[in-house]
């Protein structure tokens, strides 16, 4: 066996051992796309004058090209750093691609529609079936409650306390908005996905096993909707969405002139965004009623279950934003776009003129376990990691194996990440991503050692992500001594990956590092 197939993050990036050949067919193509297309902008770097294309590839004629990648598991905030480097480096287009945002964020907007409707109908079986439990102990104390014996039960026989009886009013039919929009609501997120090519094998949206509509409260109906709310786009999404094809060297389809192909798609695209925005505003009243007003749902938003979760939209922002979005004119802002998520699948490419003399050549990926057997064949030549660690995912289980807390995941990456032989010679950027949400979430009382019992501090914002950022480094010093490999050095840095003036600053700090790093490789400091 090779060196570099016994190493951890080798084995960690083999792919799932239950894959379907069909999965294993895709992942192939697109890693064989994926490759050809950057060893073609490989020679195209090396050869700039061989073809005339974009401005951005334009940019790696001069200067020297700096290869970075951004690493981290899925839902760390990879993505979101490129668009804010696309908003910086490239702003022109970024502009040219904003119209195309619009799609994704009506995609947005429904999946935290979903997700609202489908945690209160949860909340409210859960709720329901607590009664019935203690209802049915009430009437035969010797014997134990059967789970289902709720349905024999109405909510208004409770036991006639005002709150019971206010709380059942507040749950006959009348009022349960999720049982009457949740369908429909499912329904325009599997179109959107499927129209915008993200119908995901992954991560199908109508998936028949599940239980969200059965009635019955079930045990699987949690992981299940964290499966579900997937954004998945395949490569190519953006040519369908964007007017402007970011690095695409693919052609226009055969027989029509790329115009007539950009306004056919165009048309196409507004066409599904009216129908999704016709349902939108049909429902808008009762679910900003429920947003705003139900008591239940403001007792829920107070202890942070609709802050962040891996997958999920990021409810609470388009909730905010609802009216916004649906109002006739809509154009999305930076801020929309930054908070969308498009799940990455497979490996994305990006090249920034950063100025005269430096151009980034910039690896995102997708961080799932499943994605990270994509990763190797771009780690060779890599000068610079960008990793991203989510803090404020302390308290969450990982999607992929629901046993594993998503900071371990991170850590245990981490590791494999700065031991891998490929990547011995990369400088290391750290970013402690999510700190906003960190911090939101220690401040409505989420105690770090419950999930981290080694954590002897308080809940203080400061002293936790201090707490995290010294574990990273004390990782790393000893994954660097165990593998008997040279230090280096660990810039580290705590962020927000929305906030586009914070990483604005922090990306001209990256660049200072990465400037100094090269002189210390010249011996000239
Ligand atoms: N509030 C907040 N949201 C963030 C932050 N960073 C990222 N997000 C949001 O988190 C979600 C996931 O971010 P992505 O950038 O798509 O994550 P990724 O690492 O690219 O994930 P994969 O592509 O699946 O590997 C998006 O909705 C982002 O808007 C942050 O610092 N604060
Ligand atoms: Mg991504």
């Amino acid at each position: 066996m090779a060196p570099i197939d016994r190493d951890p993050l080798s084995l960690a990036l083999l792919p799932a051992s239950n894959e379907t050949q069909a999965q294993r067919q895709v992942r192939r193509h697109q890693e064989k796309q994926a490759k050809l297309r950057s060893d073609q902008i490989d020679k195209l770097l090396k050869h700039p004058d061989s073809c005339s294309t974009s401005t951005s590839l334009e940019a790696g004629k001069k200067g020297r090209v700096y290869k970075m990648v951004l690493l981290g598991q899925a839902g760390a905030g990879k993505t979101t750093v490129l668009k804010q480097m696309r908003l910086l480096y490239d702003p022109e287009a970024h502009e040219r691609e904003r119209k195309g945002w619009t799609s994704i964020v009506v995609l947005n907007l429904t999946a935290s529609v979903r997700v609202l409707l489908q945690t209160l109908e949860r909340y409210h079986h859960e709720r329901a079936e607590r009664k019935s439990l203690e209802l049915a102990r009430l009437e035969s104390p010797a014997s134990p409650a059967s789970p289902h014996s709720m349905r024999a039960v109405s909510p208004s026989s409770a036991t006639g306390s005002a709150v019971e009886g206010a709380s059942a009013r507040a749950f006959s039919p009348s009022n349960t908005a999720w049982e009457r929009h949740l369908p429909k609501v499912m329904q325009l997120e599997s179109e959107l996905r499927s129209q915008l090519g993200a119908f995901g094998e992954e991560a199908p949206v109508n998936d028949p096993g599940s239980k969200v509509h059965s009635g019955v409260p079930g045990t699987t109906r949690r992981t299940k909707v964290g499966d579900k709310s997937l954004l998945l786009l395949r490569p190519g999404w953006q040519e369908r969405l964007f007017t402007y094809a970011r690095r695409s060297l693919s052609l226009p389809a055969a027989g029509r002139s790329s115009v007539q192909e950009r306004s056919r798609r165009d048309e196409e695209a507004d066409d599904d965004e009216g129908d999704a925005l016709v349902l939108l505003r049909s429902i808008q009243a009762d679910v900003m009623a429920l947003w705003d007003d139900d008591v239940r749902c403001r007792a829920l938003r107070k202890r942070g279950v609709f802050l962040d979760a891996q997958s999920e939209a990021a409810t609470s922002y388009f909730l905010e934003a609802y009216a916004r979005i649906v109002a006739p004119g809509y154009s999305p802002s930076d801020e929309d776009i930054l908070h969308s998520r498009v799940r990455t699948l497979g490996v994305t490419e990006d090249i920034f003129r950063i100025d005269r003399s430096l151009t980034y050549r910039i690896f995102d990926v997708g961080g799932s376990r499943s994605q990270r057997a994509a990763w190797v064949p771009f780690l060779d030549d890599v000068q610079s990691i960008i990793f991203l660690a989510p803090l404020s995912a302390f308290d969450q289980p990982l999607i992929e194996d629901p046993s594993t807390n998503r900071l371990a995941d991170t850590f245990a990456l981490f590791t494999q990440v700065v031991t891998h032989p490929l990547l011995r010679g990369a400088s290391v950027i750290l970013f402690l991503n999510k700190i906003d949400l960190l911090e939101k979430k220690l401040r409505q009382g989420r105690s770090l050692c419950s999930f981290w019992p080694e954590y002897q501090g308080d809940d203080d914002f400061e002293a936790v992500w201090r707490w995290f950022r010294a574990k990273f480094r004390d990782q790393l010093r000893r994954a660097e001594d165990d593998k008997g490999a040279g230090k280096r050095r660990l810039y580290v840095h705590t962020t927000v990956a929305t906030s586009t003036r914070q990483i604005k600053a922090i990306l001209i700090s990256v660049k200072d590092s990465i400037l100094r790093d090269n002189l210390q490789a010249a011996g000239l400091v």
